[in-house]
């Protein structure tokens, strides 16, 4: 069984961050291992507290996990601040660790910051140069861009920009694009050409977690040895049968169900 990595934060709610990573990588069938970022009392209805992990314990987990372990691929998710961020970077570079997801949280589904703006010049300076794949969605993307998303061609060219940056290949997840839209659509650009994959868009409000879930499924996938437009493939069915397979928990947003495919 290929063994893969999560840094992120835990979700008390269970729907997103660590508890959502975990479930997908059992479901896909390779051995998860977890590096936590931030402690964050959340549920379906908000983010209602964030505690960091000092930088140092998050670089003595990932000492420990990547010293014994032979981690095939890694992602992030929720990275809190820019010392965090700068020591996974360290020991990415380290341990030389090939098959990174970078997925760029920044805000919860239900409002909430789970990345100091400060941070924003670190993920790009840092980070990004060393991912294999980076996953963010439309406020996201404009964000490390500085550019306004309205459209499909503003989606490739923000993609062109973050392949830039240094990143191999770019998957904007257009989920944000149209409240009204039929279709979900995602861009995928790998410096040469542009790939579109799209599903219906499912008229259900189970989003949190929707892109936990999808890079990482994209993680497993990728430590299972699937080339990259592959992988985006398989992951998008993933989290579209975890929005559709979804069942109410709490108040909120609905979390997604990676177990819905078991
Ligand atoms: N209503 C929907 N129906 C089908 N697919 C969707 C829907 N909403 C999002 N997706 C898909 O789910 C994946 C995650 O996209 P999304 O833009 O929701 O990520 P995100 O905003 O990072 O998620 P999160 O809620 O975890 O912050 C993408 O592949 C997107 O196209
Ligand atoms: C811990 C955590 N990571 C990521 C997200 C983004 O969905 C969230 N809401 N919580």
């Amino acid at each position: 069984m290929k063994k893969v990595l999560t840094v992120a934060g835990s979700d008390s709610g269970g729907g997103a961050g660590i508890q959502a990573d975990l479930k997908t990588f059992a479901a896909l069938r390779v051995y998860g291992t977890s590096v936590i970022t931030a402690l964050t009392a959340q549920n379906t209805l908000g983010v209602h507290g964030v505690h960091p992990v000092p930088a140092e314990f998050v670089a003595r987990q990932l000492d420990a996990v990547l010293s014994d372990m032979d981690i095939e691929a890694a992602k992030t998710g929720m990275l809190v601040n820019a010392d965090i961020i700068e020591v996974v970077a360290r020991k990415v570079k380290d341990y030389g660790l090939k098959q990174l997801v970078v997925d760029p949280v920044m805000v919860a589904t239900t409002g909430g910051s789970l990345l100091a703006e400060k941070a924003e010049a670190a993920l790009k300076k840092e980070l990004l140069p060393l991912a294999l794949l980076i996953t963010p969605n439309l406020p996201e993307a404009e964000v490390l861009t500085g550019r306004k998303i309205k459209t499909e061609k503003d989606m490739r060219e923000c993609a062109r920009i973050l392949h830039d940056m240094g990143v191999s290949f770019v998957l904007i997840k257009g989920g944000h694009l149209e409240e009204e839209a039929e279709e979900a659509v995602d861009i995928l650009y790998d410096g040469a050409n542009y790939y579109r994959f799209t599903k219906p868009k499912l008229k259900i409000n189970a989003t949190h977690g929707s892109g936990c879930t999808l890079s990482a499924a994209l993680t497993a996938l990728l430590a299972q040895g699937l080339p990259v437009e592959e992988a985006v493939a398989r992951a998008k069915e993933f989290v579209f049968q975890s929005i559709k397979g979804a069942f109410p928990v709490g108040k909120g947003v609905l979390p997604v169900n990676p177990l819905a495919m078991l």
